[in-house]
């Protein structure tokens, strides 16, 4: 199985603060790898290292390689660039609420001077399709989005995120603000949309990465613990501390 990802030696800070400390982990093309740990430890750091969002924060810094397809991203990519390939998706829907849900859906798109209505809409609808959103919304497209219910609004961000046909798709906590049933809807998105994209996926919701993952890192402290496919990390985890973690020993720095 081939790798999408290969982050090596990966550290980042901000300012003086060191939060990832030398990360290696590769990741396997069309598979959900899920990355948990500690609050603090520094999962949203990592995934933003793997779309250069990580250094749009003022005074923080990164180094070692991120490969996509063996290229590096820090080195010869633009960050825009960057970012098309690798999308995002935040744990509240950052939606436009006043704007229209097709607008929403092409947002990336218009941003990058895509003007033709025909091609815009065509594209909103296979989006909207591909996230199962769109016998819902269907005969609203050009309604206020505002008007959506929670996970009705985080599939409008994964369709947003999809527009600009990325590889990999980043979801940090994409669930925390949706019910178990909104979020049982997001799981079995994502299942889909692995055949196509490869998803790494920050959760606290250790049966949400047993159930949806199929490899698991756990992160503490800023290094890599153990990474491995999931029922492995799950069922015979090799290190104390991943173990005191998902048995719920420990969501603290002394796991
Ligand atoms: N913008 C920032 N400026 C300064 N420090 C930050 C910033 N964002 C995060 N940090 C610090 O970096 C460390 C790692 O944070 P990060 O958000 O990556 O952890 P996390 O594992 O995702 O946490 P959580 O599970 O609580 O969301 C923390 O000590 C945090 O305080």
């Amino acid at each position: 199985m081939s790798f999408k990802l290969q982050v090596e030696e990966l550290q980042a800070w901000y300012d003086d603060q060191q939060v990832l400390k030398g990360i290696n982990l590769s990741v396997r093309a069309n598979s959900i790898t899920a990355v948990i740990g500690p609050s603090g430890c520094g999962k949203s750091t990592f995934i933003r290292c793997l779309n250069r969002m990580h250094e749009v924060v003022p005074g923080a810094r990164v180094a070692g390689r991120v490969c996509i397809d063996e290229v590096n991203i820090y080195n010869g990519i633009s960050p825009v660039e960057v970012r098309r390939r690798v999308g995002m998706v935040f744990q509240s829907p950052n939606i436009f609420p006043n704007m229209s849900i097709l607008h929403n859906v092409v947002a990336g798109l218009s941003l990058n001077g895509v003007r033709n209505k025909k091609l815009l809409e065509e594209k909103a609808e296979y989006c909207l399709k591909q996230v199962g959103l769109w016998e819902e919304v269907k005969d609203r497209l050009h309604g206020a989005a505002g008007g959506l219910s929670s996970g009705q609004l985080q599939r409008v961000c994964i369709a947003r995120a999809l527009a600009v046909e990325p590889e990999v798709l980043l979801m940090d906590e994409p669930c925390s603000a949706l019910d178990p049933i909104a979020s049982i809807r997001i799981e079995e998105l994502m299942r889909e949309l692995k055949e196509k994209y490869t998803i790494v996926l920050v959760t606290h919701n250790m049966q949400q990465a047993a159930r949806v993952s199929d490899y698991t890192a756990f992160l503490c402290q800023g290094e890599l613990i153990e990474y491995g496919s999931t029922p492995e990390v799950f069922i015979r985890p090799r290190d104390r501390r991943t173990e005191n973690y998902i048995t719920g020993r420990g969501d603290s720095v002394a796991v």
